[in-house]
């Protein structure tokens, strides 16, 4: 089955659905105690549980009536307090208990609404559990985890029916946690906030995965006291269904009153490129910054098909899938010592195990050395002793092991700066310490955002993730400039920047701060996207140089948002910094290192890391107003960033 739209779609950022309520859905088990079970909204206070006999917590009342019958009534409740806390009842089921819950849920749904049932798809939505079965050797670790959880789910059902007899098989739990397993998705509730999964009809878990996709999803949570009837019409549908009619008939796919929960998170699809009438829309269902090998694995093993989309097929590879997993930069007279597979796998479980270490409480600043020391030596020895002047990168800049360690370089030094400044709080000699790592976070940070905004102008639909670092960049820019100042107005700095700059004029008001709505087409997107690379190039000459001066990997990118010295330069990267500025001048008042700098030069510098950030947020700003609406938190998150937190005073009026 797919779904198509059905007329042409020319803007981004278009509804193509109402919002969806969903069959079932579940909190992972560490949101259990923080967020409703019911609306999945965070509880402000945990302890006041309306409904204390429950294992599950609720927002009010009204939740927990709306919701309290399923978590009984499914086998839920058995699940978790008695067959998972027994060692009368042991179980090699590891870590989430969230999809076996949403399965329990989704079955006892399915015995409330009986529909059409075939061995793989039931009610309309698809199983994967006869495909696992059928190539059982592939799919060996995926089929002992359905097996196990079919067996707790089947005792689950068995104590709340207090019936032990007459067991024969647990197909049907199998089945329906084998759907969940194919057809839900997470629940994101805010910036990097992911507390549950959803399963959701067939007007959405009949969308099919492209690396390449046309669409987006984002979430609705509708708090306790709205009645929760309001979801939509099927002219607000702008997709439909195709494939076996046969299925097609039998399935309601919008208003399904005998479908639908009526309340818990909602969802709702949205254009993110201009979709010709009939054409199949598409989400992602896998990171799209992975190279293809690991995309199709991840799709293999967890969706059992192999993905023949337009980037996945192409008979050569797309500019993204070629430079995500370019060995090194001969041109620049980088290394290139790990070409044969052997030894680039060898390096890969190096990263991979240096980025575990750390997240598993690990030394950040163990992290920092290691991963740059690989990004510039490519093996990290301890006892290696080499003269730093024979060293040379190893790692082209866009790689994709470059871009993951992008991002945990940029976590690991700002935990550093935090932790240095909490433990020393009134040392000046710290604080110069901790600015030097800070501002290394911050360029860890811009450099990723400008890497993946560099791929992201080639593929589009990496505008989701672009979204996210430009807003987290933007916002660690705006830290880094408010150093040591606490009367900042980040409104009047920002009235300053909207005055000379007619692109952050043009973000501020497609991005809702203004009152009239428009919709970008490509054509206005691409000329926006443009102007913005530009811009924020030109604001990164000056502040790069300070934000990577004396940092040893760091000094290697010439431009950390146009990459276009990639393919050009010949030159020795370091003589790139011909200008050095001196960072120390910029944290404090009185020159700490003699260097000389003017007072006025100073100035200039925190105008450009403030001139960057705003740049950096709103661009980011207009992206999440594509992907997830004018009104989302992300948006309104940029909004407290750059109104220093009074989110009712409006920019323009
Ligand atoms: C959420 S369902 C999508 C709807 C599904 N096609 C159906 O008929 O119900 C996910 C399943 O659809 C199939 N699927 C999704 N995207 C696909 C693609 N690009 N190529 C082939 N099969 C795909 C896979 O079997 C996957 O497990």
């Amino acid at each position: 089955m797919e779904m198509r739209a059905s007329e042409a779609i020319e803007t981004l950022g278009l509804d193509l659905t109402p919002q969806i309520p969903p069959l079932s859905f579940s909190l992972f088990d560490t949101f259990l105690h923080s967020h409703c079970s019911s609306c999945f909204i965070s509880l402000s206070n945990p302890n006041s549980n309306p409904n204390p006999s429950s294992i599950l917590y609720y927002c009010s009342p009204h939740c927990s009536k709306l919701d309290s019958h399923r978590h009984f009534d499914s086998g839920e409740h058995h699940l978790l307090s008695h067959i998972l806390q027994s060692p009368q009842y042991p179980t090699t089921w590891e870590g989430d208990t969230s999809d076996l819950r949403a399965a329990l849920r989704l079955l006892h749904h399915f015995e409330e609404h009986p529909g059409t049932h075939k061995p793989d798809r039931i009610n309309g939505l698809l199983s994967n559990r006869e495909r696992m079965l059928e190539k059982s050797e592939e799919f060996r670790d995926g089929l002992v985890r359905v097996r196990e959880g079919g067996r707790l789910m089947s005792l689950a059902r068995r104590m709340r029916d207090g019936d032990f007899n007459g067991f024969d098989d647990n197909v049907a739990e199998e089945s329906v946690l084998s759907q969940v397993l194919t057809n839900a998705v997470e629940v994101q509730v805010s910036e990097q906030l992911v507390v549950g999964v959803a399963v959701y009809g067939p007007s959405f878990s009949w969308i099919n995965h492209s690396c390449s996709p046309n669409a987006c999803y984002r979430f609705s949570l509708v708090g306790s006291e709205t009645l929760a009837l309001d979801c939509g019409t099927e002219e607000e549908l702008r997709i439909s269904a195709f494939g076996d009619e046969e299925i097609v008939k039998n399935v309601t796919i919008l208003r399904d009153s005998a479908g639908l929960c009526h309340y818990g998170p909602r969802i709702i699809v949205r254009s993110i490129k201009p979709i010709k009438e009939g054409e199949e829309v598409c989400v992602s269902y896998t990171d799209l910054l992975q190279p293809k090998a690991t995309r199709r694995t991840d799709l293999w093993l967890q969706w059992q098909f192999i993905c023949n989309c337009t980037r996945c097929s192409a008979l050569q590879p797309t500019y993204v899938d070629r430079v995500l997993q370019e060995n090194a930069a001969p041109n620049l007279g980088w290394d290139r010592s790990f070409d044969t597979d052997e030894s680039y796998k060898e390096l890969a479980g190096f990263f991979d195990e240096a980025i575990s270490e750390y997240l598993s409480n690990g030394s950040p600043e163990t992290c920092c050395n290691k991963l740059e020391f690989m990004l510039i030596q490519g093996f990290w020895e301890e006892k290696l002793q080499i003269d730093p002047s024979l060293l040379s990168p190893k790692f082209h800049p866009l790689h994709f092991l470059s871009i993951n360690t992008y991002t945990t370089l940029a976590s690991a030094y700002k935990i550093r700066a935090n932790n240095l400044l909490a433990a020393h709080v009134e040392a000046d000699c710290h604080t110069i310490q901790a600015f030097d790592l800070s501002r290394t976070s911050v360029a860890y940070s811009l450099l990723l955002a400008g890497a993946v905004h560099h791929l992201f102008l080639s593929e589009s639909s990496l505008i989701a993730t672009a979204c996210n670092f430009w807003i987290s960049t933007g916002e660690s820019l705006l830290r880094l400039a408010n150093w040591r100042l606490s009367d900042i107005s980040h409104s009047s700095v920002l009235m300053q920047s909207l005055g000379k700059c007619s692109l952050l004029q043009k973000l501020e008001s497609e991005m809702g701060f203004s009152r009239s709505q428009t919709f970008s087409t490509k054509t206005e997107f691409e000329k926006i996207s443009k102007g913005f690379t530009d811009c924020v190039s030109r604001i990164s000459l000056n502040v790069w140089p300070l934000l990577t001066q004396g940092h040893q990997y760091l000094k290697y990118i010439k431009d950390p948002v146009d990459f276009g010295w990639l393919r050009t330069t010949n030159v020795g990267v370091a003589a790139v910094f011909a200008t050095e500025t001196c960072p120390c001048c910029y944290c404090v008042d009185i020159c700490c290192c003699s260097c000389g700098v003017e007072a006025s030069e100073r100035k200039g510098d925190r105008s450009g890391v403030f001139q960057l950030g705003i740049h950096c947020l709103l661009y980011g700003g207009y992206l999440a107003s594509i992907c997830y609406g004018r009104h989302c938190s992300l948006t309104g998150h940029v909004r407290n960033l750059l109104c220093g937190g009074d989110n009712e005073t409006p920019f323009v009026s």
